[in-house]
């Protein structure tokens, strides 16, 4: 367990391992791979595991997760209940195949399909609307860092994509920091740079909602995560769980991943 400071409420974060599978897999292997990851997971206690299939997929995996302690999540979605939106995934079609979890704003979507900070907004208040979790992720570019703009590109991107998100709401977000220079380049942020970034989101969130909001909400690290840096990473105060993409689509890897040491 990893209490906080705060007496009053005694948050204590469950910490969250969630795989993003991106556009990868075929129909057997993500139905063995899902089998595996909930196979790996029964032993790990006082963990949250989470895997977001693609969307094709999600269906026979929900089959495969069944009575197990994985949660399935989709890893996009349209803003619009539904409609003549040809290729449109939704909200509601997520739920009806049992998603918990959506992700919101990752920085493929942002970057390679356009998303705008507005777009993510109404995703987020979507996903909550219909009774889903999201998982808002945020992160910056190379360039950003090095121009020493990390904080503010949060700033940013916390205040677009969480208008209208209210504390109560908050219950049901969990953060993605995602340093876009540290996805699927090998390149991973060191546990004092991420754990530095993670800090700011925190005060971010006692700044901008309270406390009790800033004390509960999982803010996991996403980028270049691995079997061999994931204690590592955990062992960081503010670091509460794992966004995790190329080693989550090996089961071994992400087993080691679910299983981390806790230090
Ligand atoms: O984007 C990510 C998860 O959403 C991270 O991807 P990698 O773990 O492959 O770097």
């Amino acid at each position: 367990t990893r209490p906080t400071q705060n007496a009053i409420f005694m948050a204590e974060r469950v910490p969250f391992m969630a795989g993003n599978w991106k556009c990868n897999t075929v129909l057997p292997e993500a139905v063995d791979l899902a089998k595996a990851v909930a196979k790996a997971s029964e032993k790990a206690s006082g963990v949250t595991v989470a895997v977001c299939a693609p969307a094709p997929f999600l269906a026979p995996v929900a089959d495969a997760l069944k009575g197990t302690k994985v949660a399935l999540g989709g890893q996009d979605c349209h803003w619009e209940a539904g409609g003549a939106f040809t290729g449109a995934v939704s909200t509601a079609m997520l739920k009806s195949v049992g998603c918990e979890y959506v992700l919101s704003g990752h920085s493929e979507r942002r970057s390679i399909f356009g998303d705008s900070d507005a777009d993510v907004n109404k995703k987020t208040l979507k996903i909550l609307e219909e009774g889903l979790k999201c998982i808002l992720c945020i992160g910056e570019l190379k360039e950003e860092r090095e121009s020493g703009e990390t904080f503010n590109v949060c700033d940013v991107q916390l205040t677009e994509g969480l208008k209208g998100v209210s504390a109560e709401m908050m219950k049901n977000v969990v953060i993605a920091y995602e340093p876009v220079w540290a996805i699927g380049t090998g390149l991973t942020a060191t546990p004092e740079v991420a754990q530095e970034t993670h800090e700011y989101i925190r005060k971010w969130f006692v700044e901008n909602y309270n406390q009790e909001v800033a004390d509960n909400v999982i803010i996991q690290y996403g980028g270049s995560v691995n079997d061999a840096n994931v204690d590592d990473l955990m062992a960081c105060p503010d670091i509460d769980g794992a966004l995790v993409g190329g080693a989550s689509l090996k089961a071994e890897s992400f087993s080691r991943i679910v299983n981390f040491n806790k230090k």
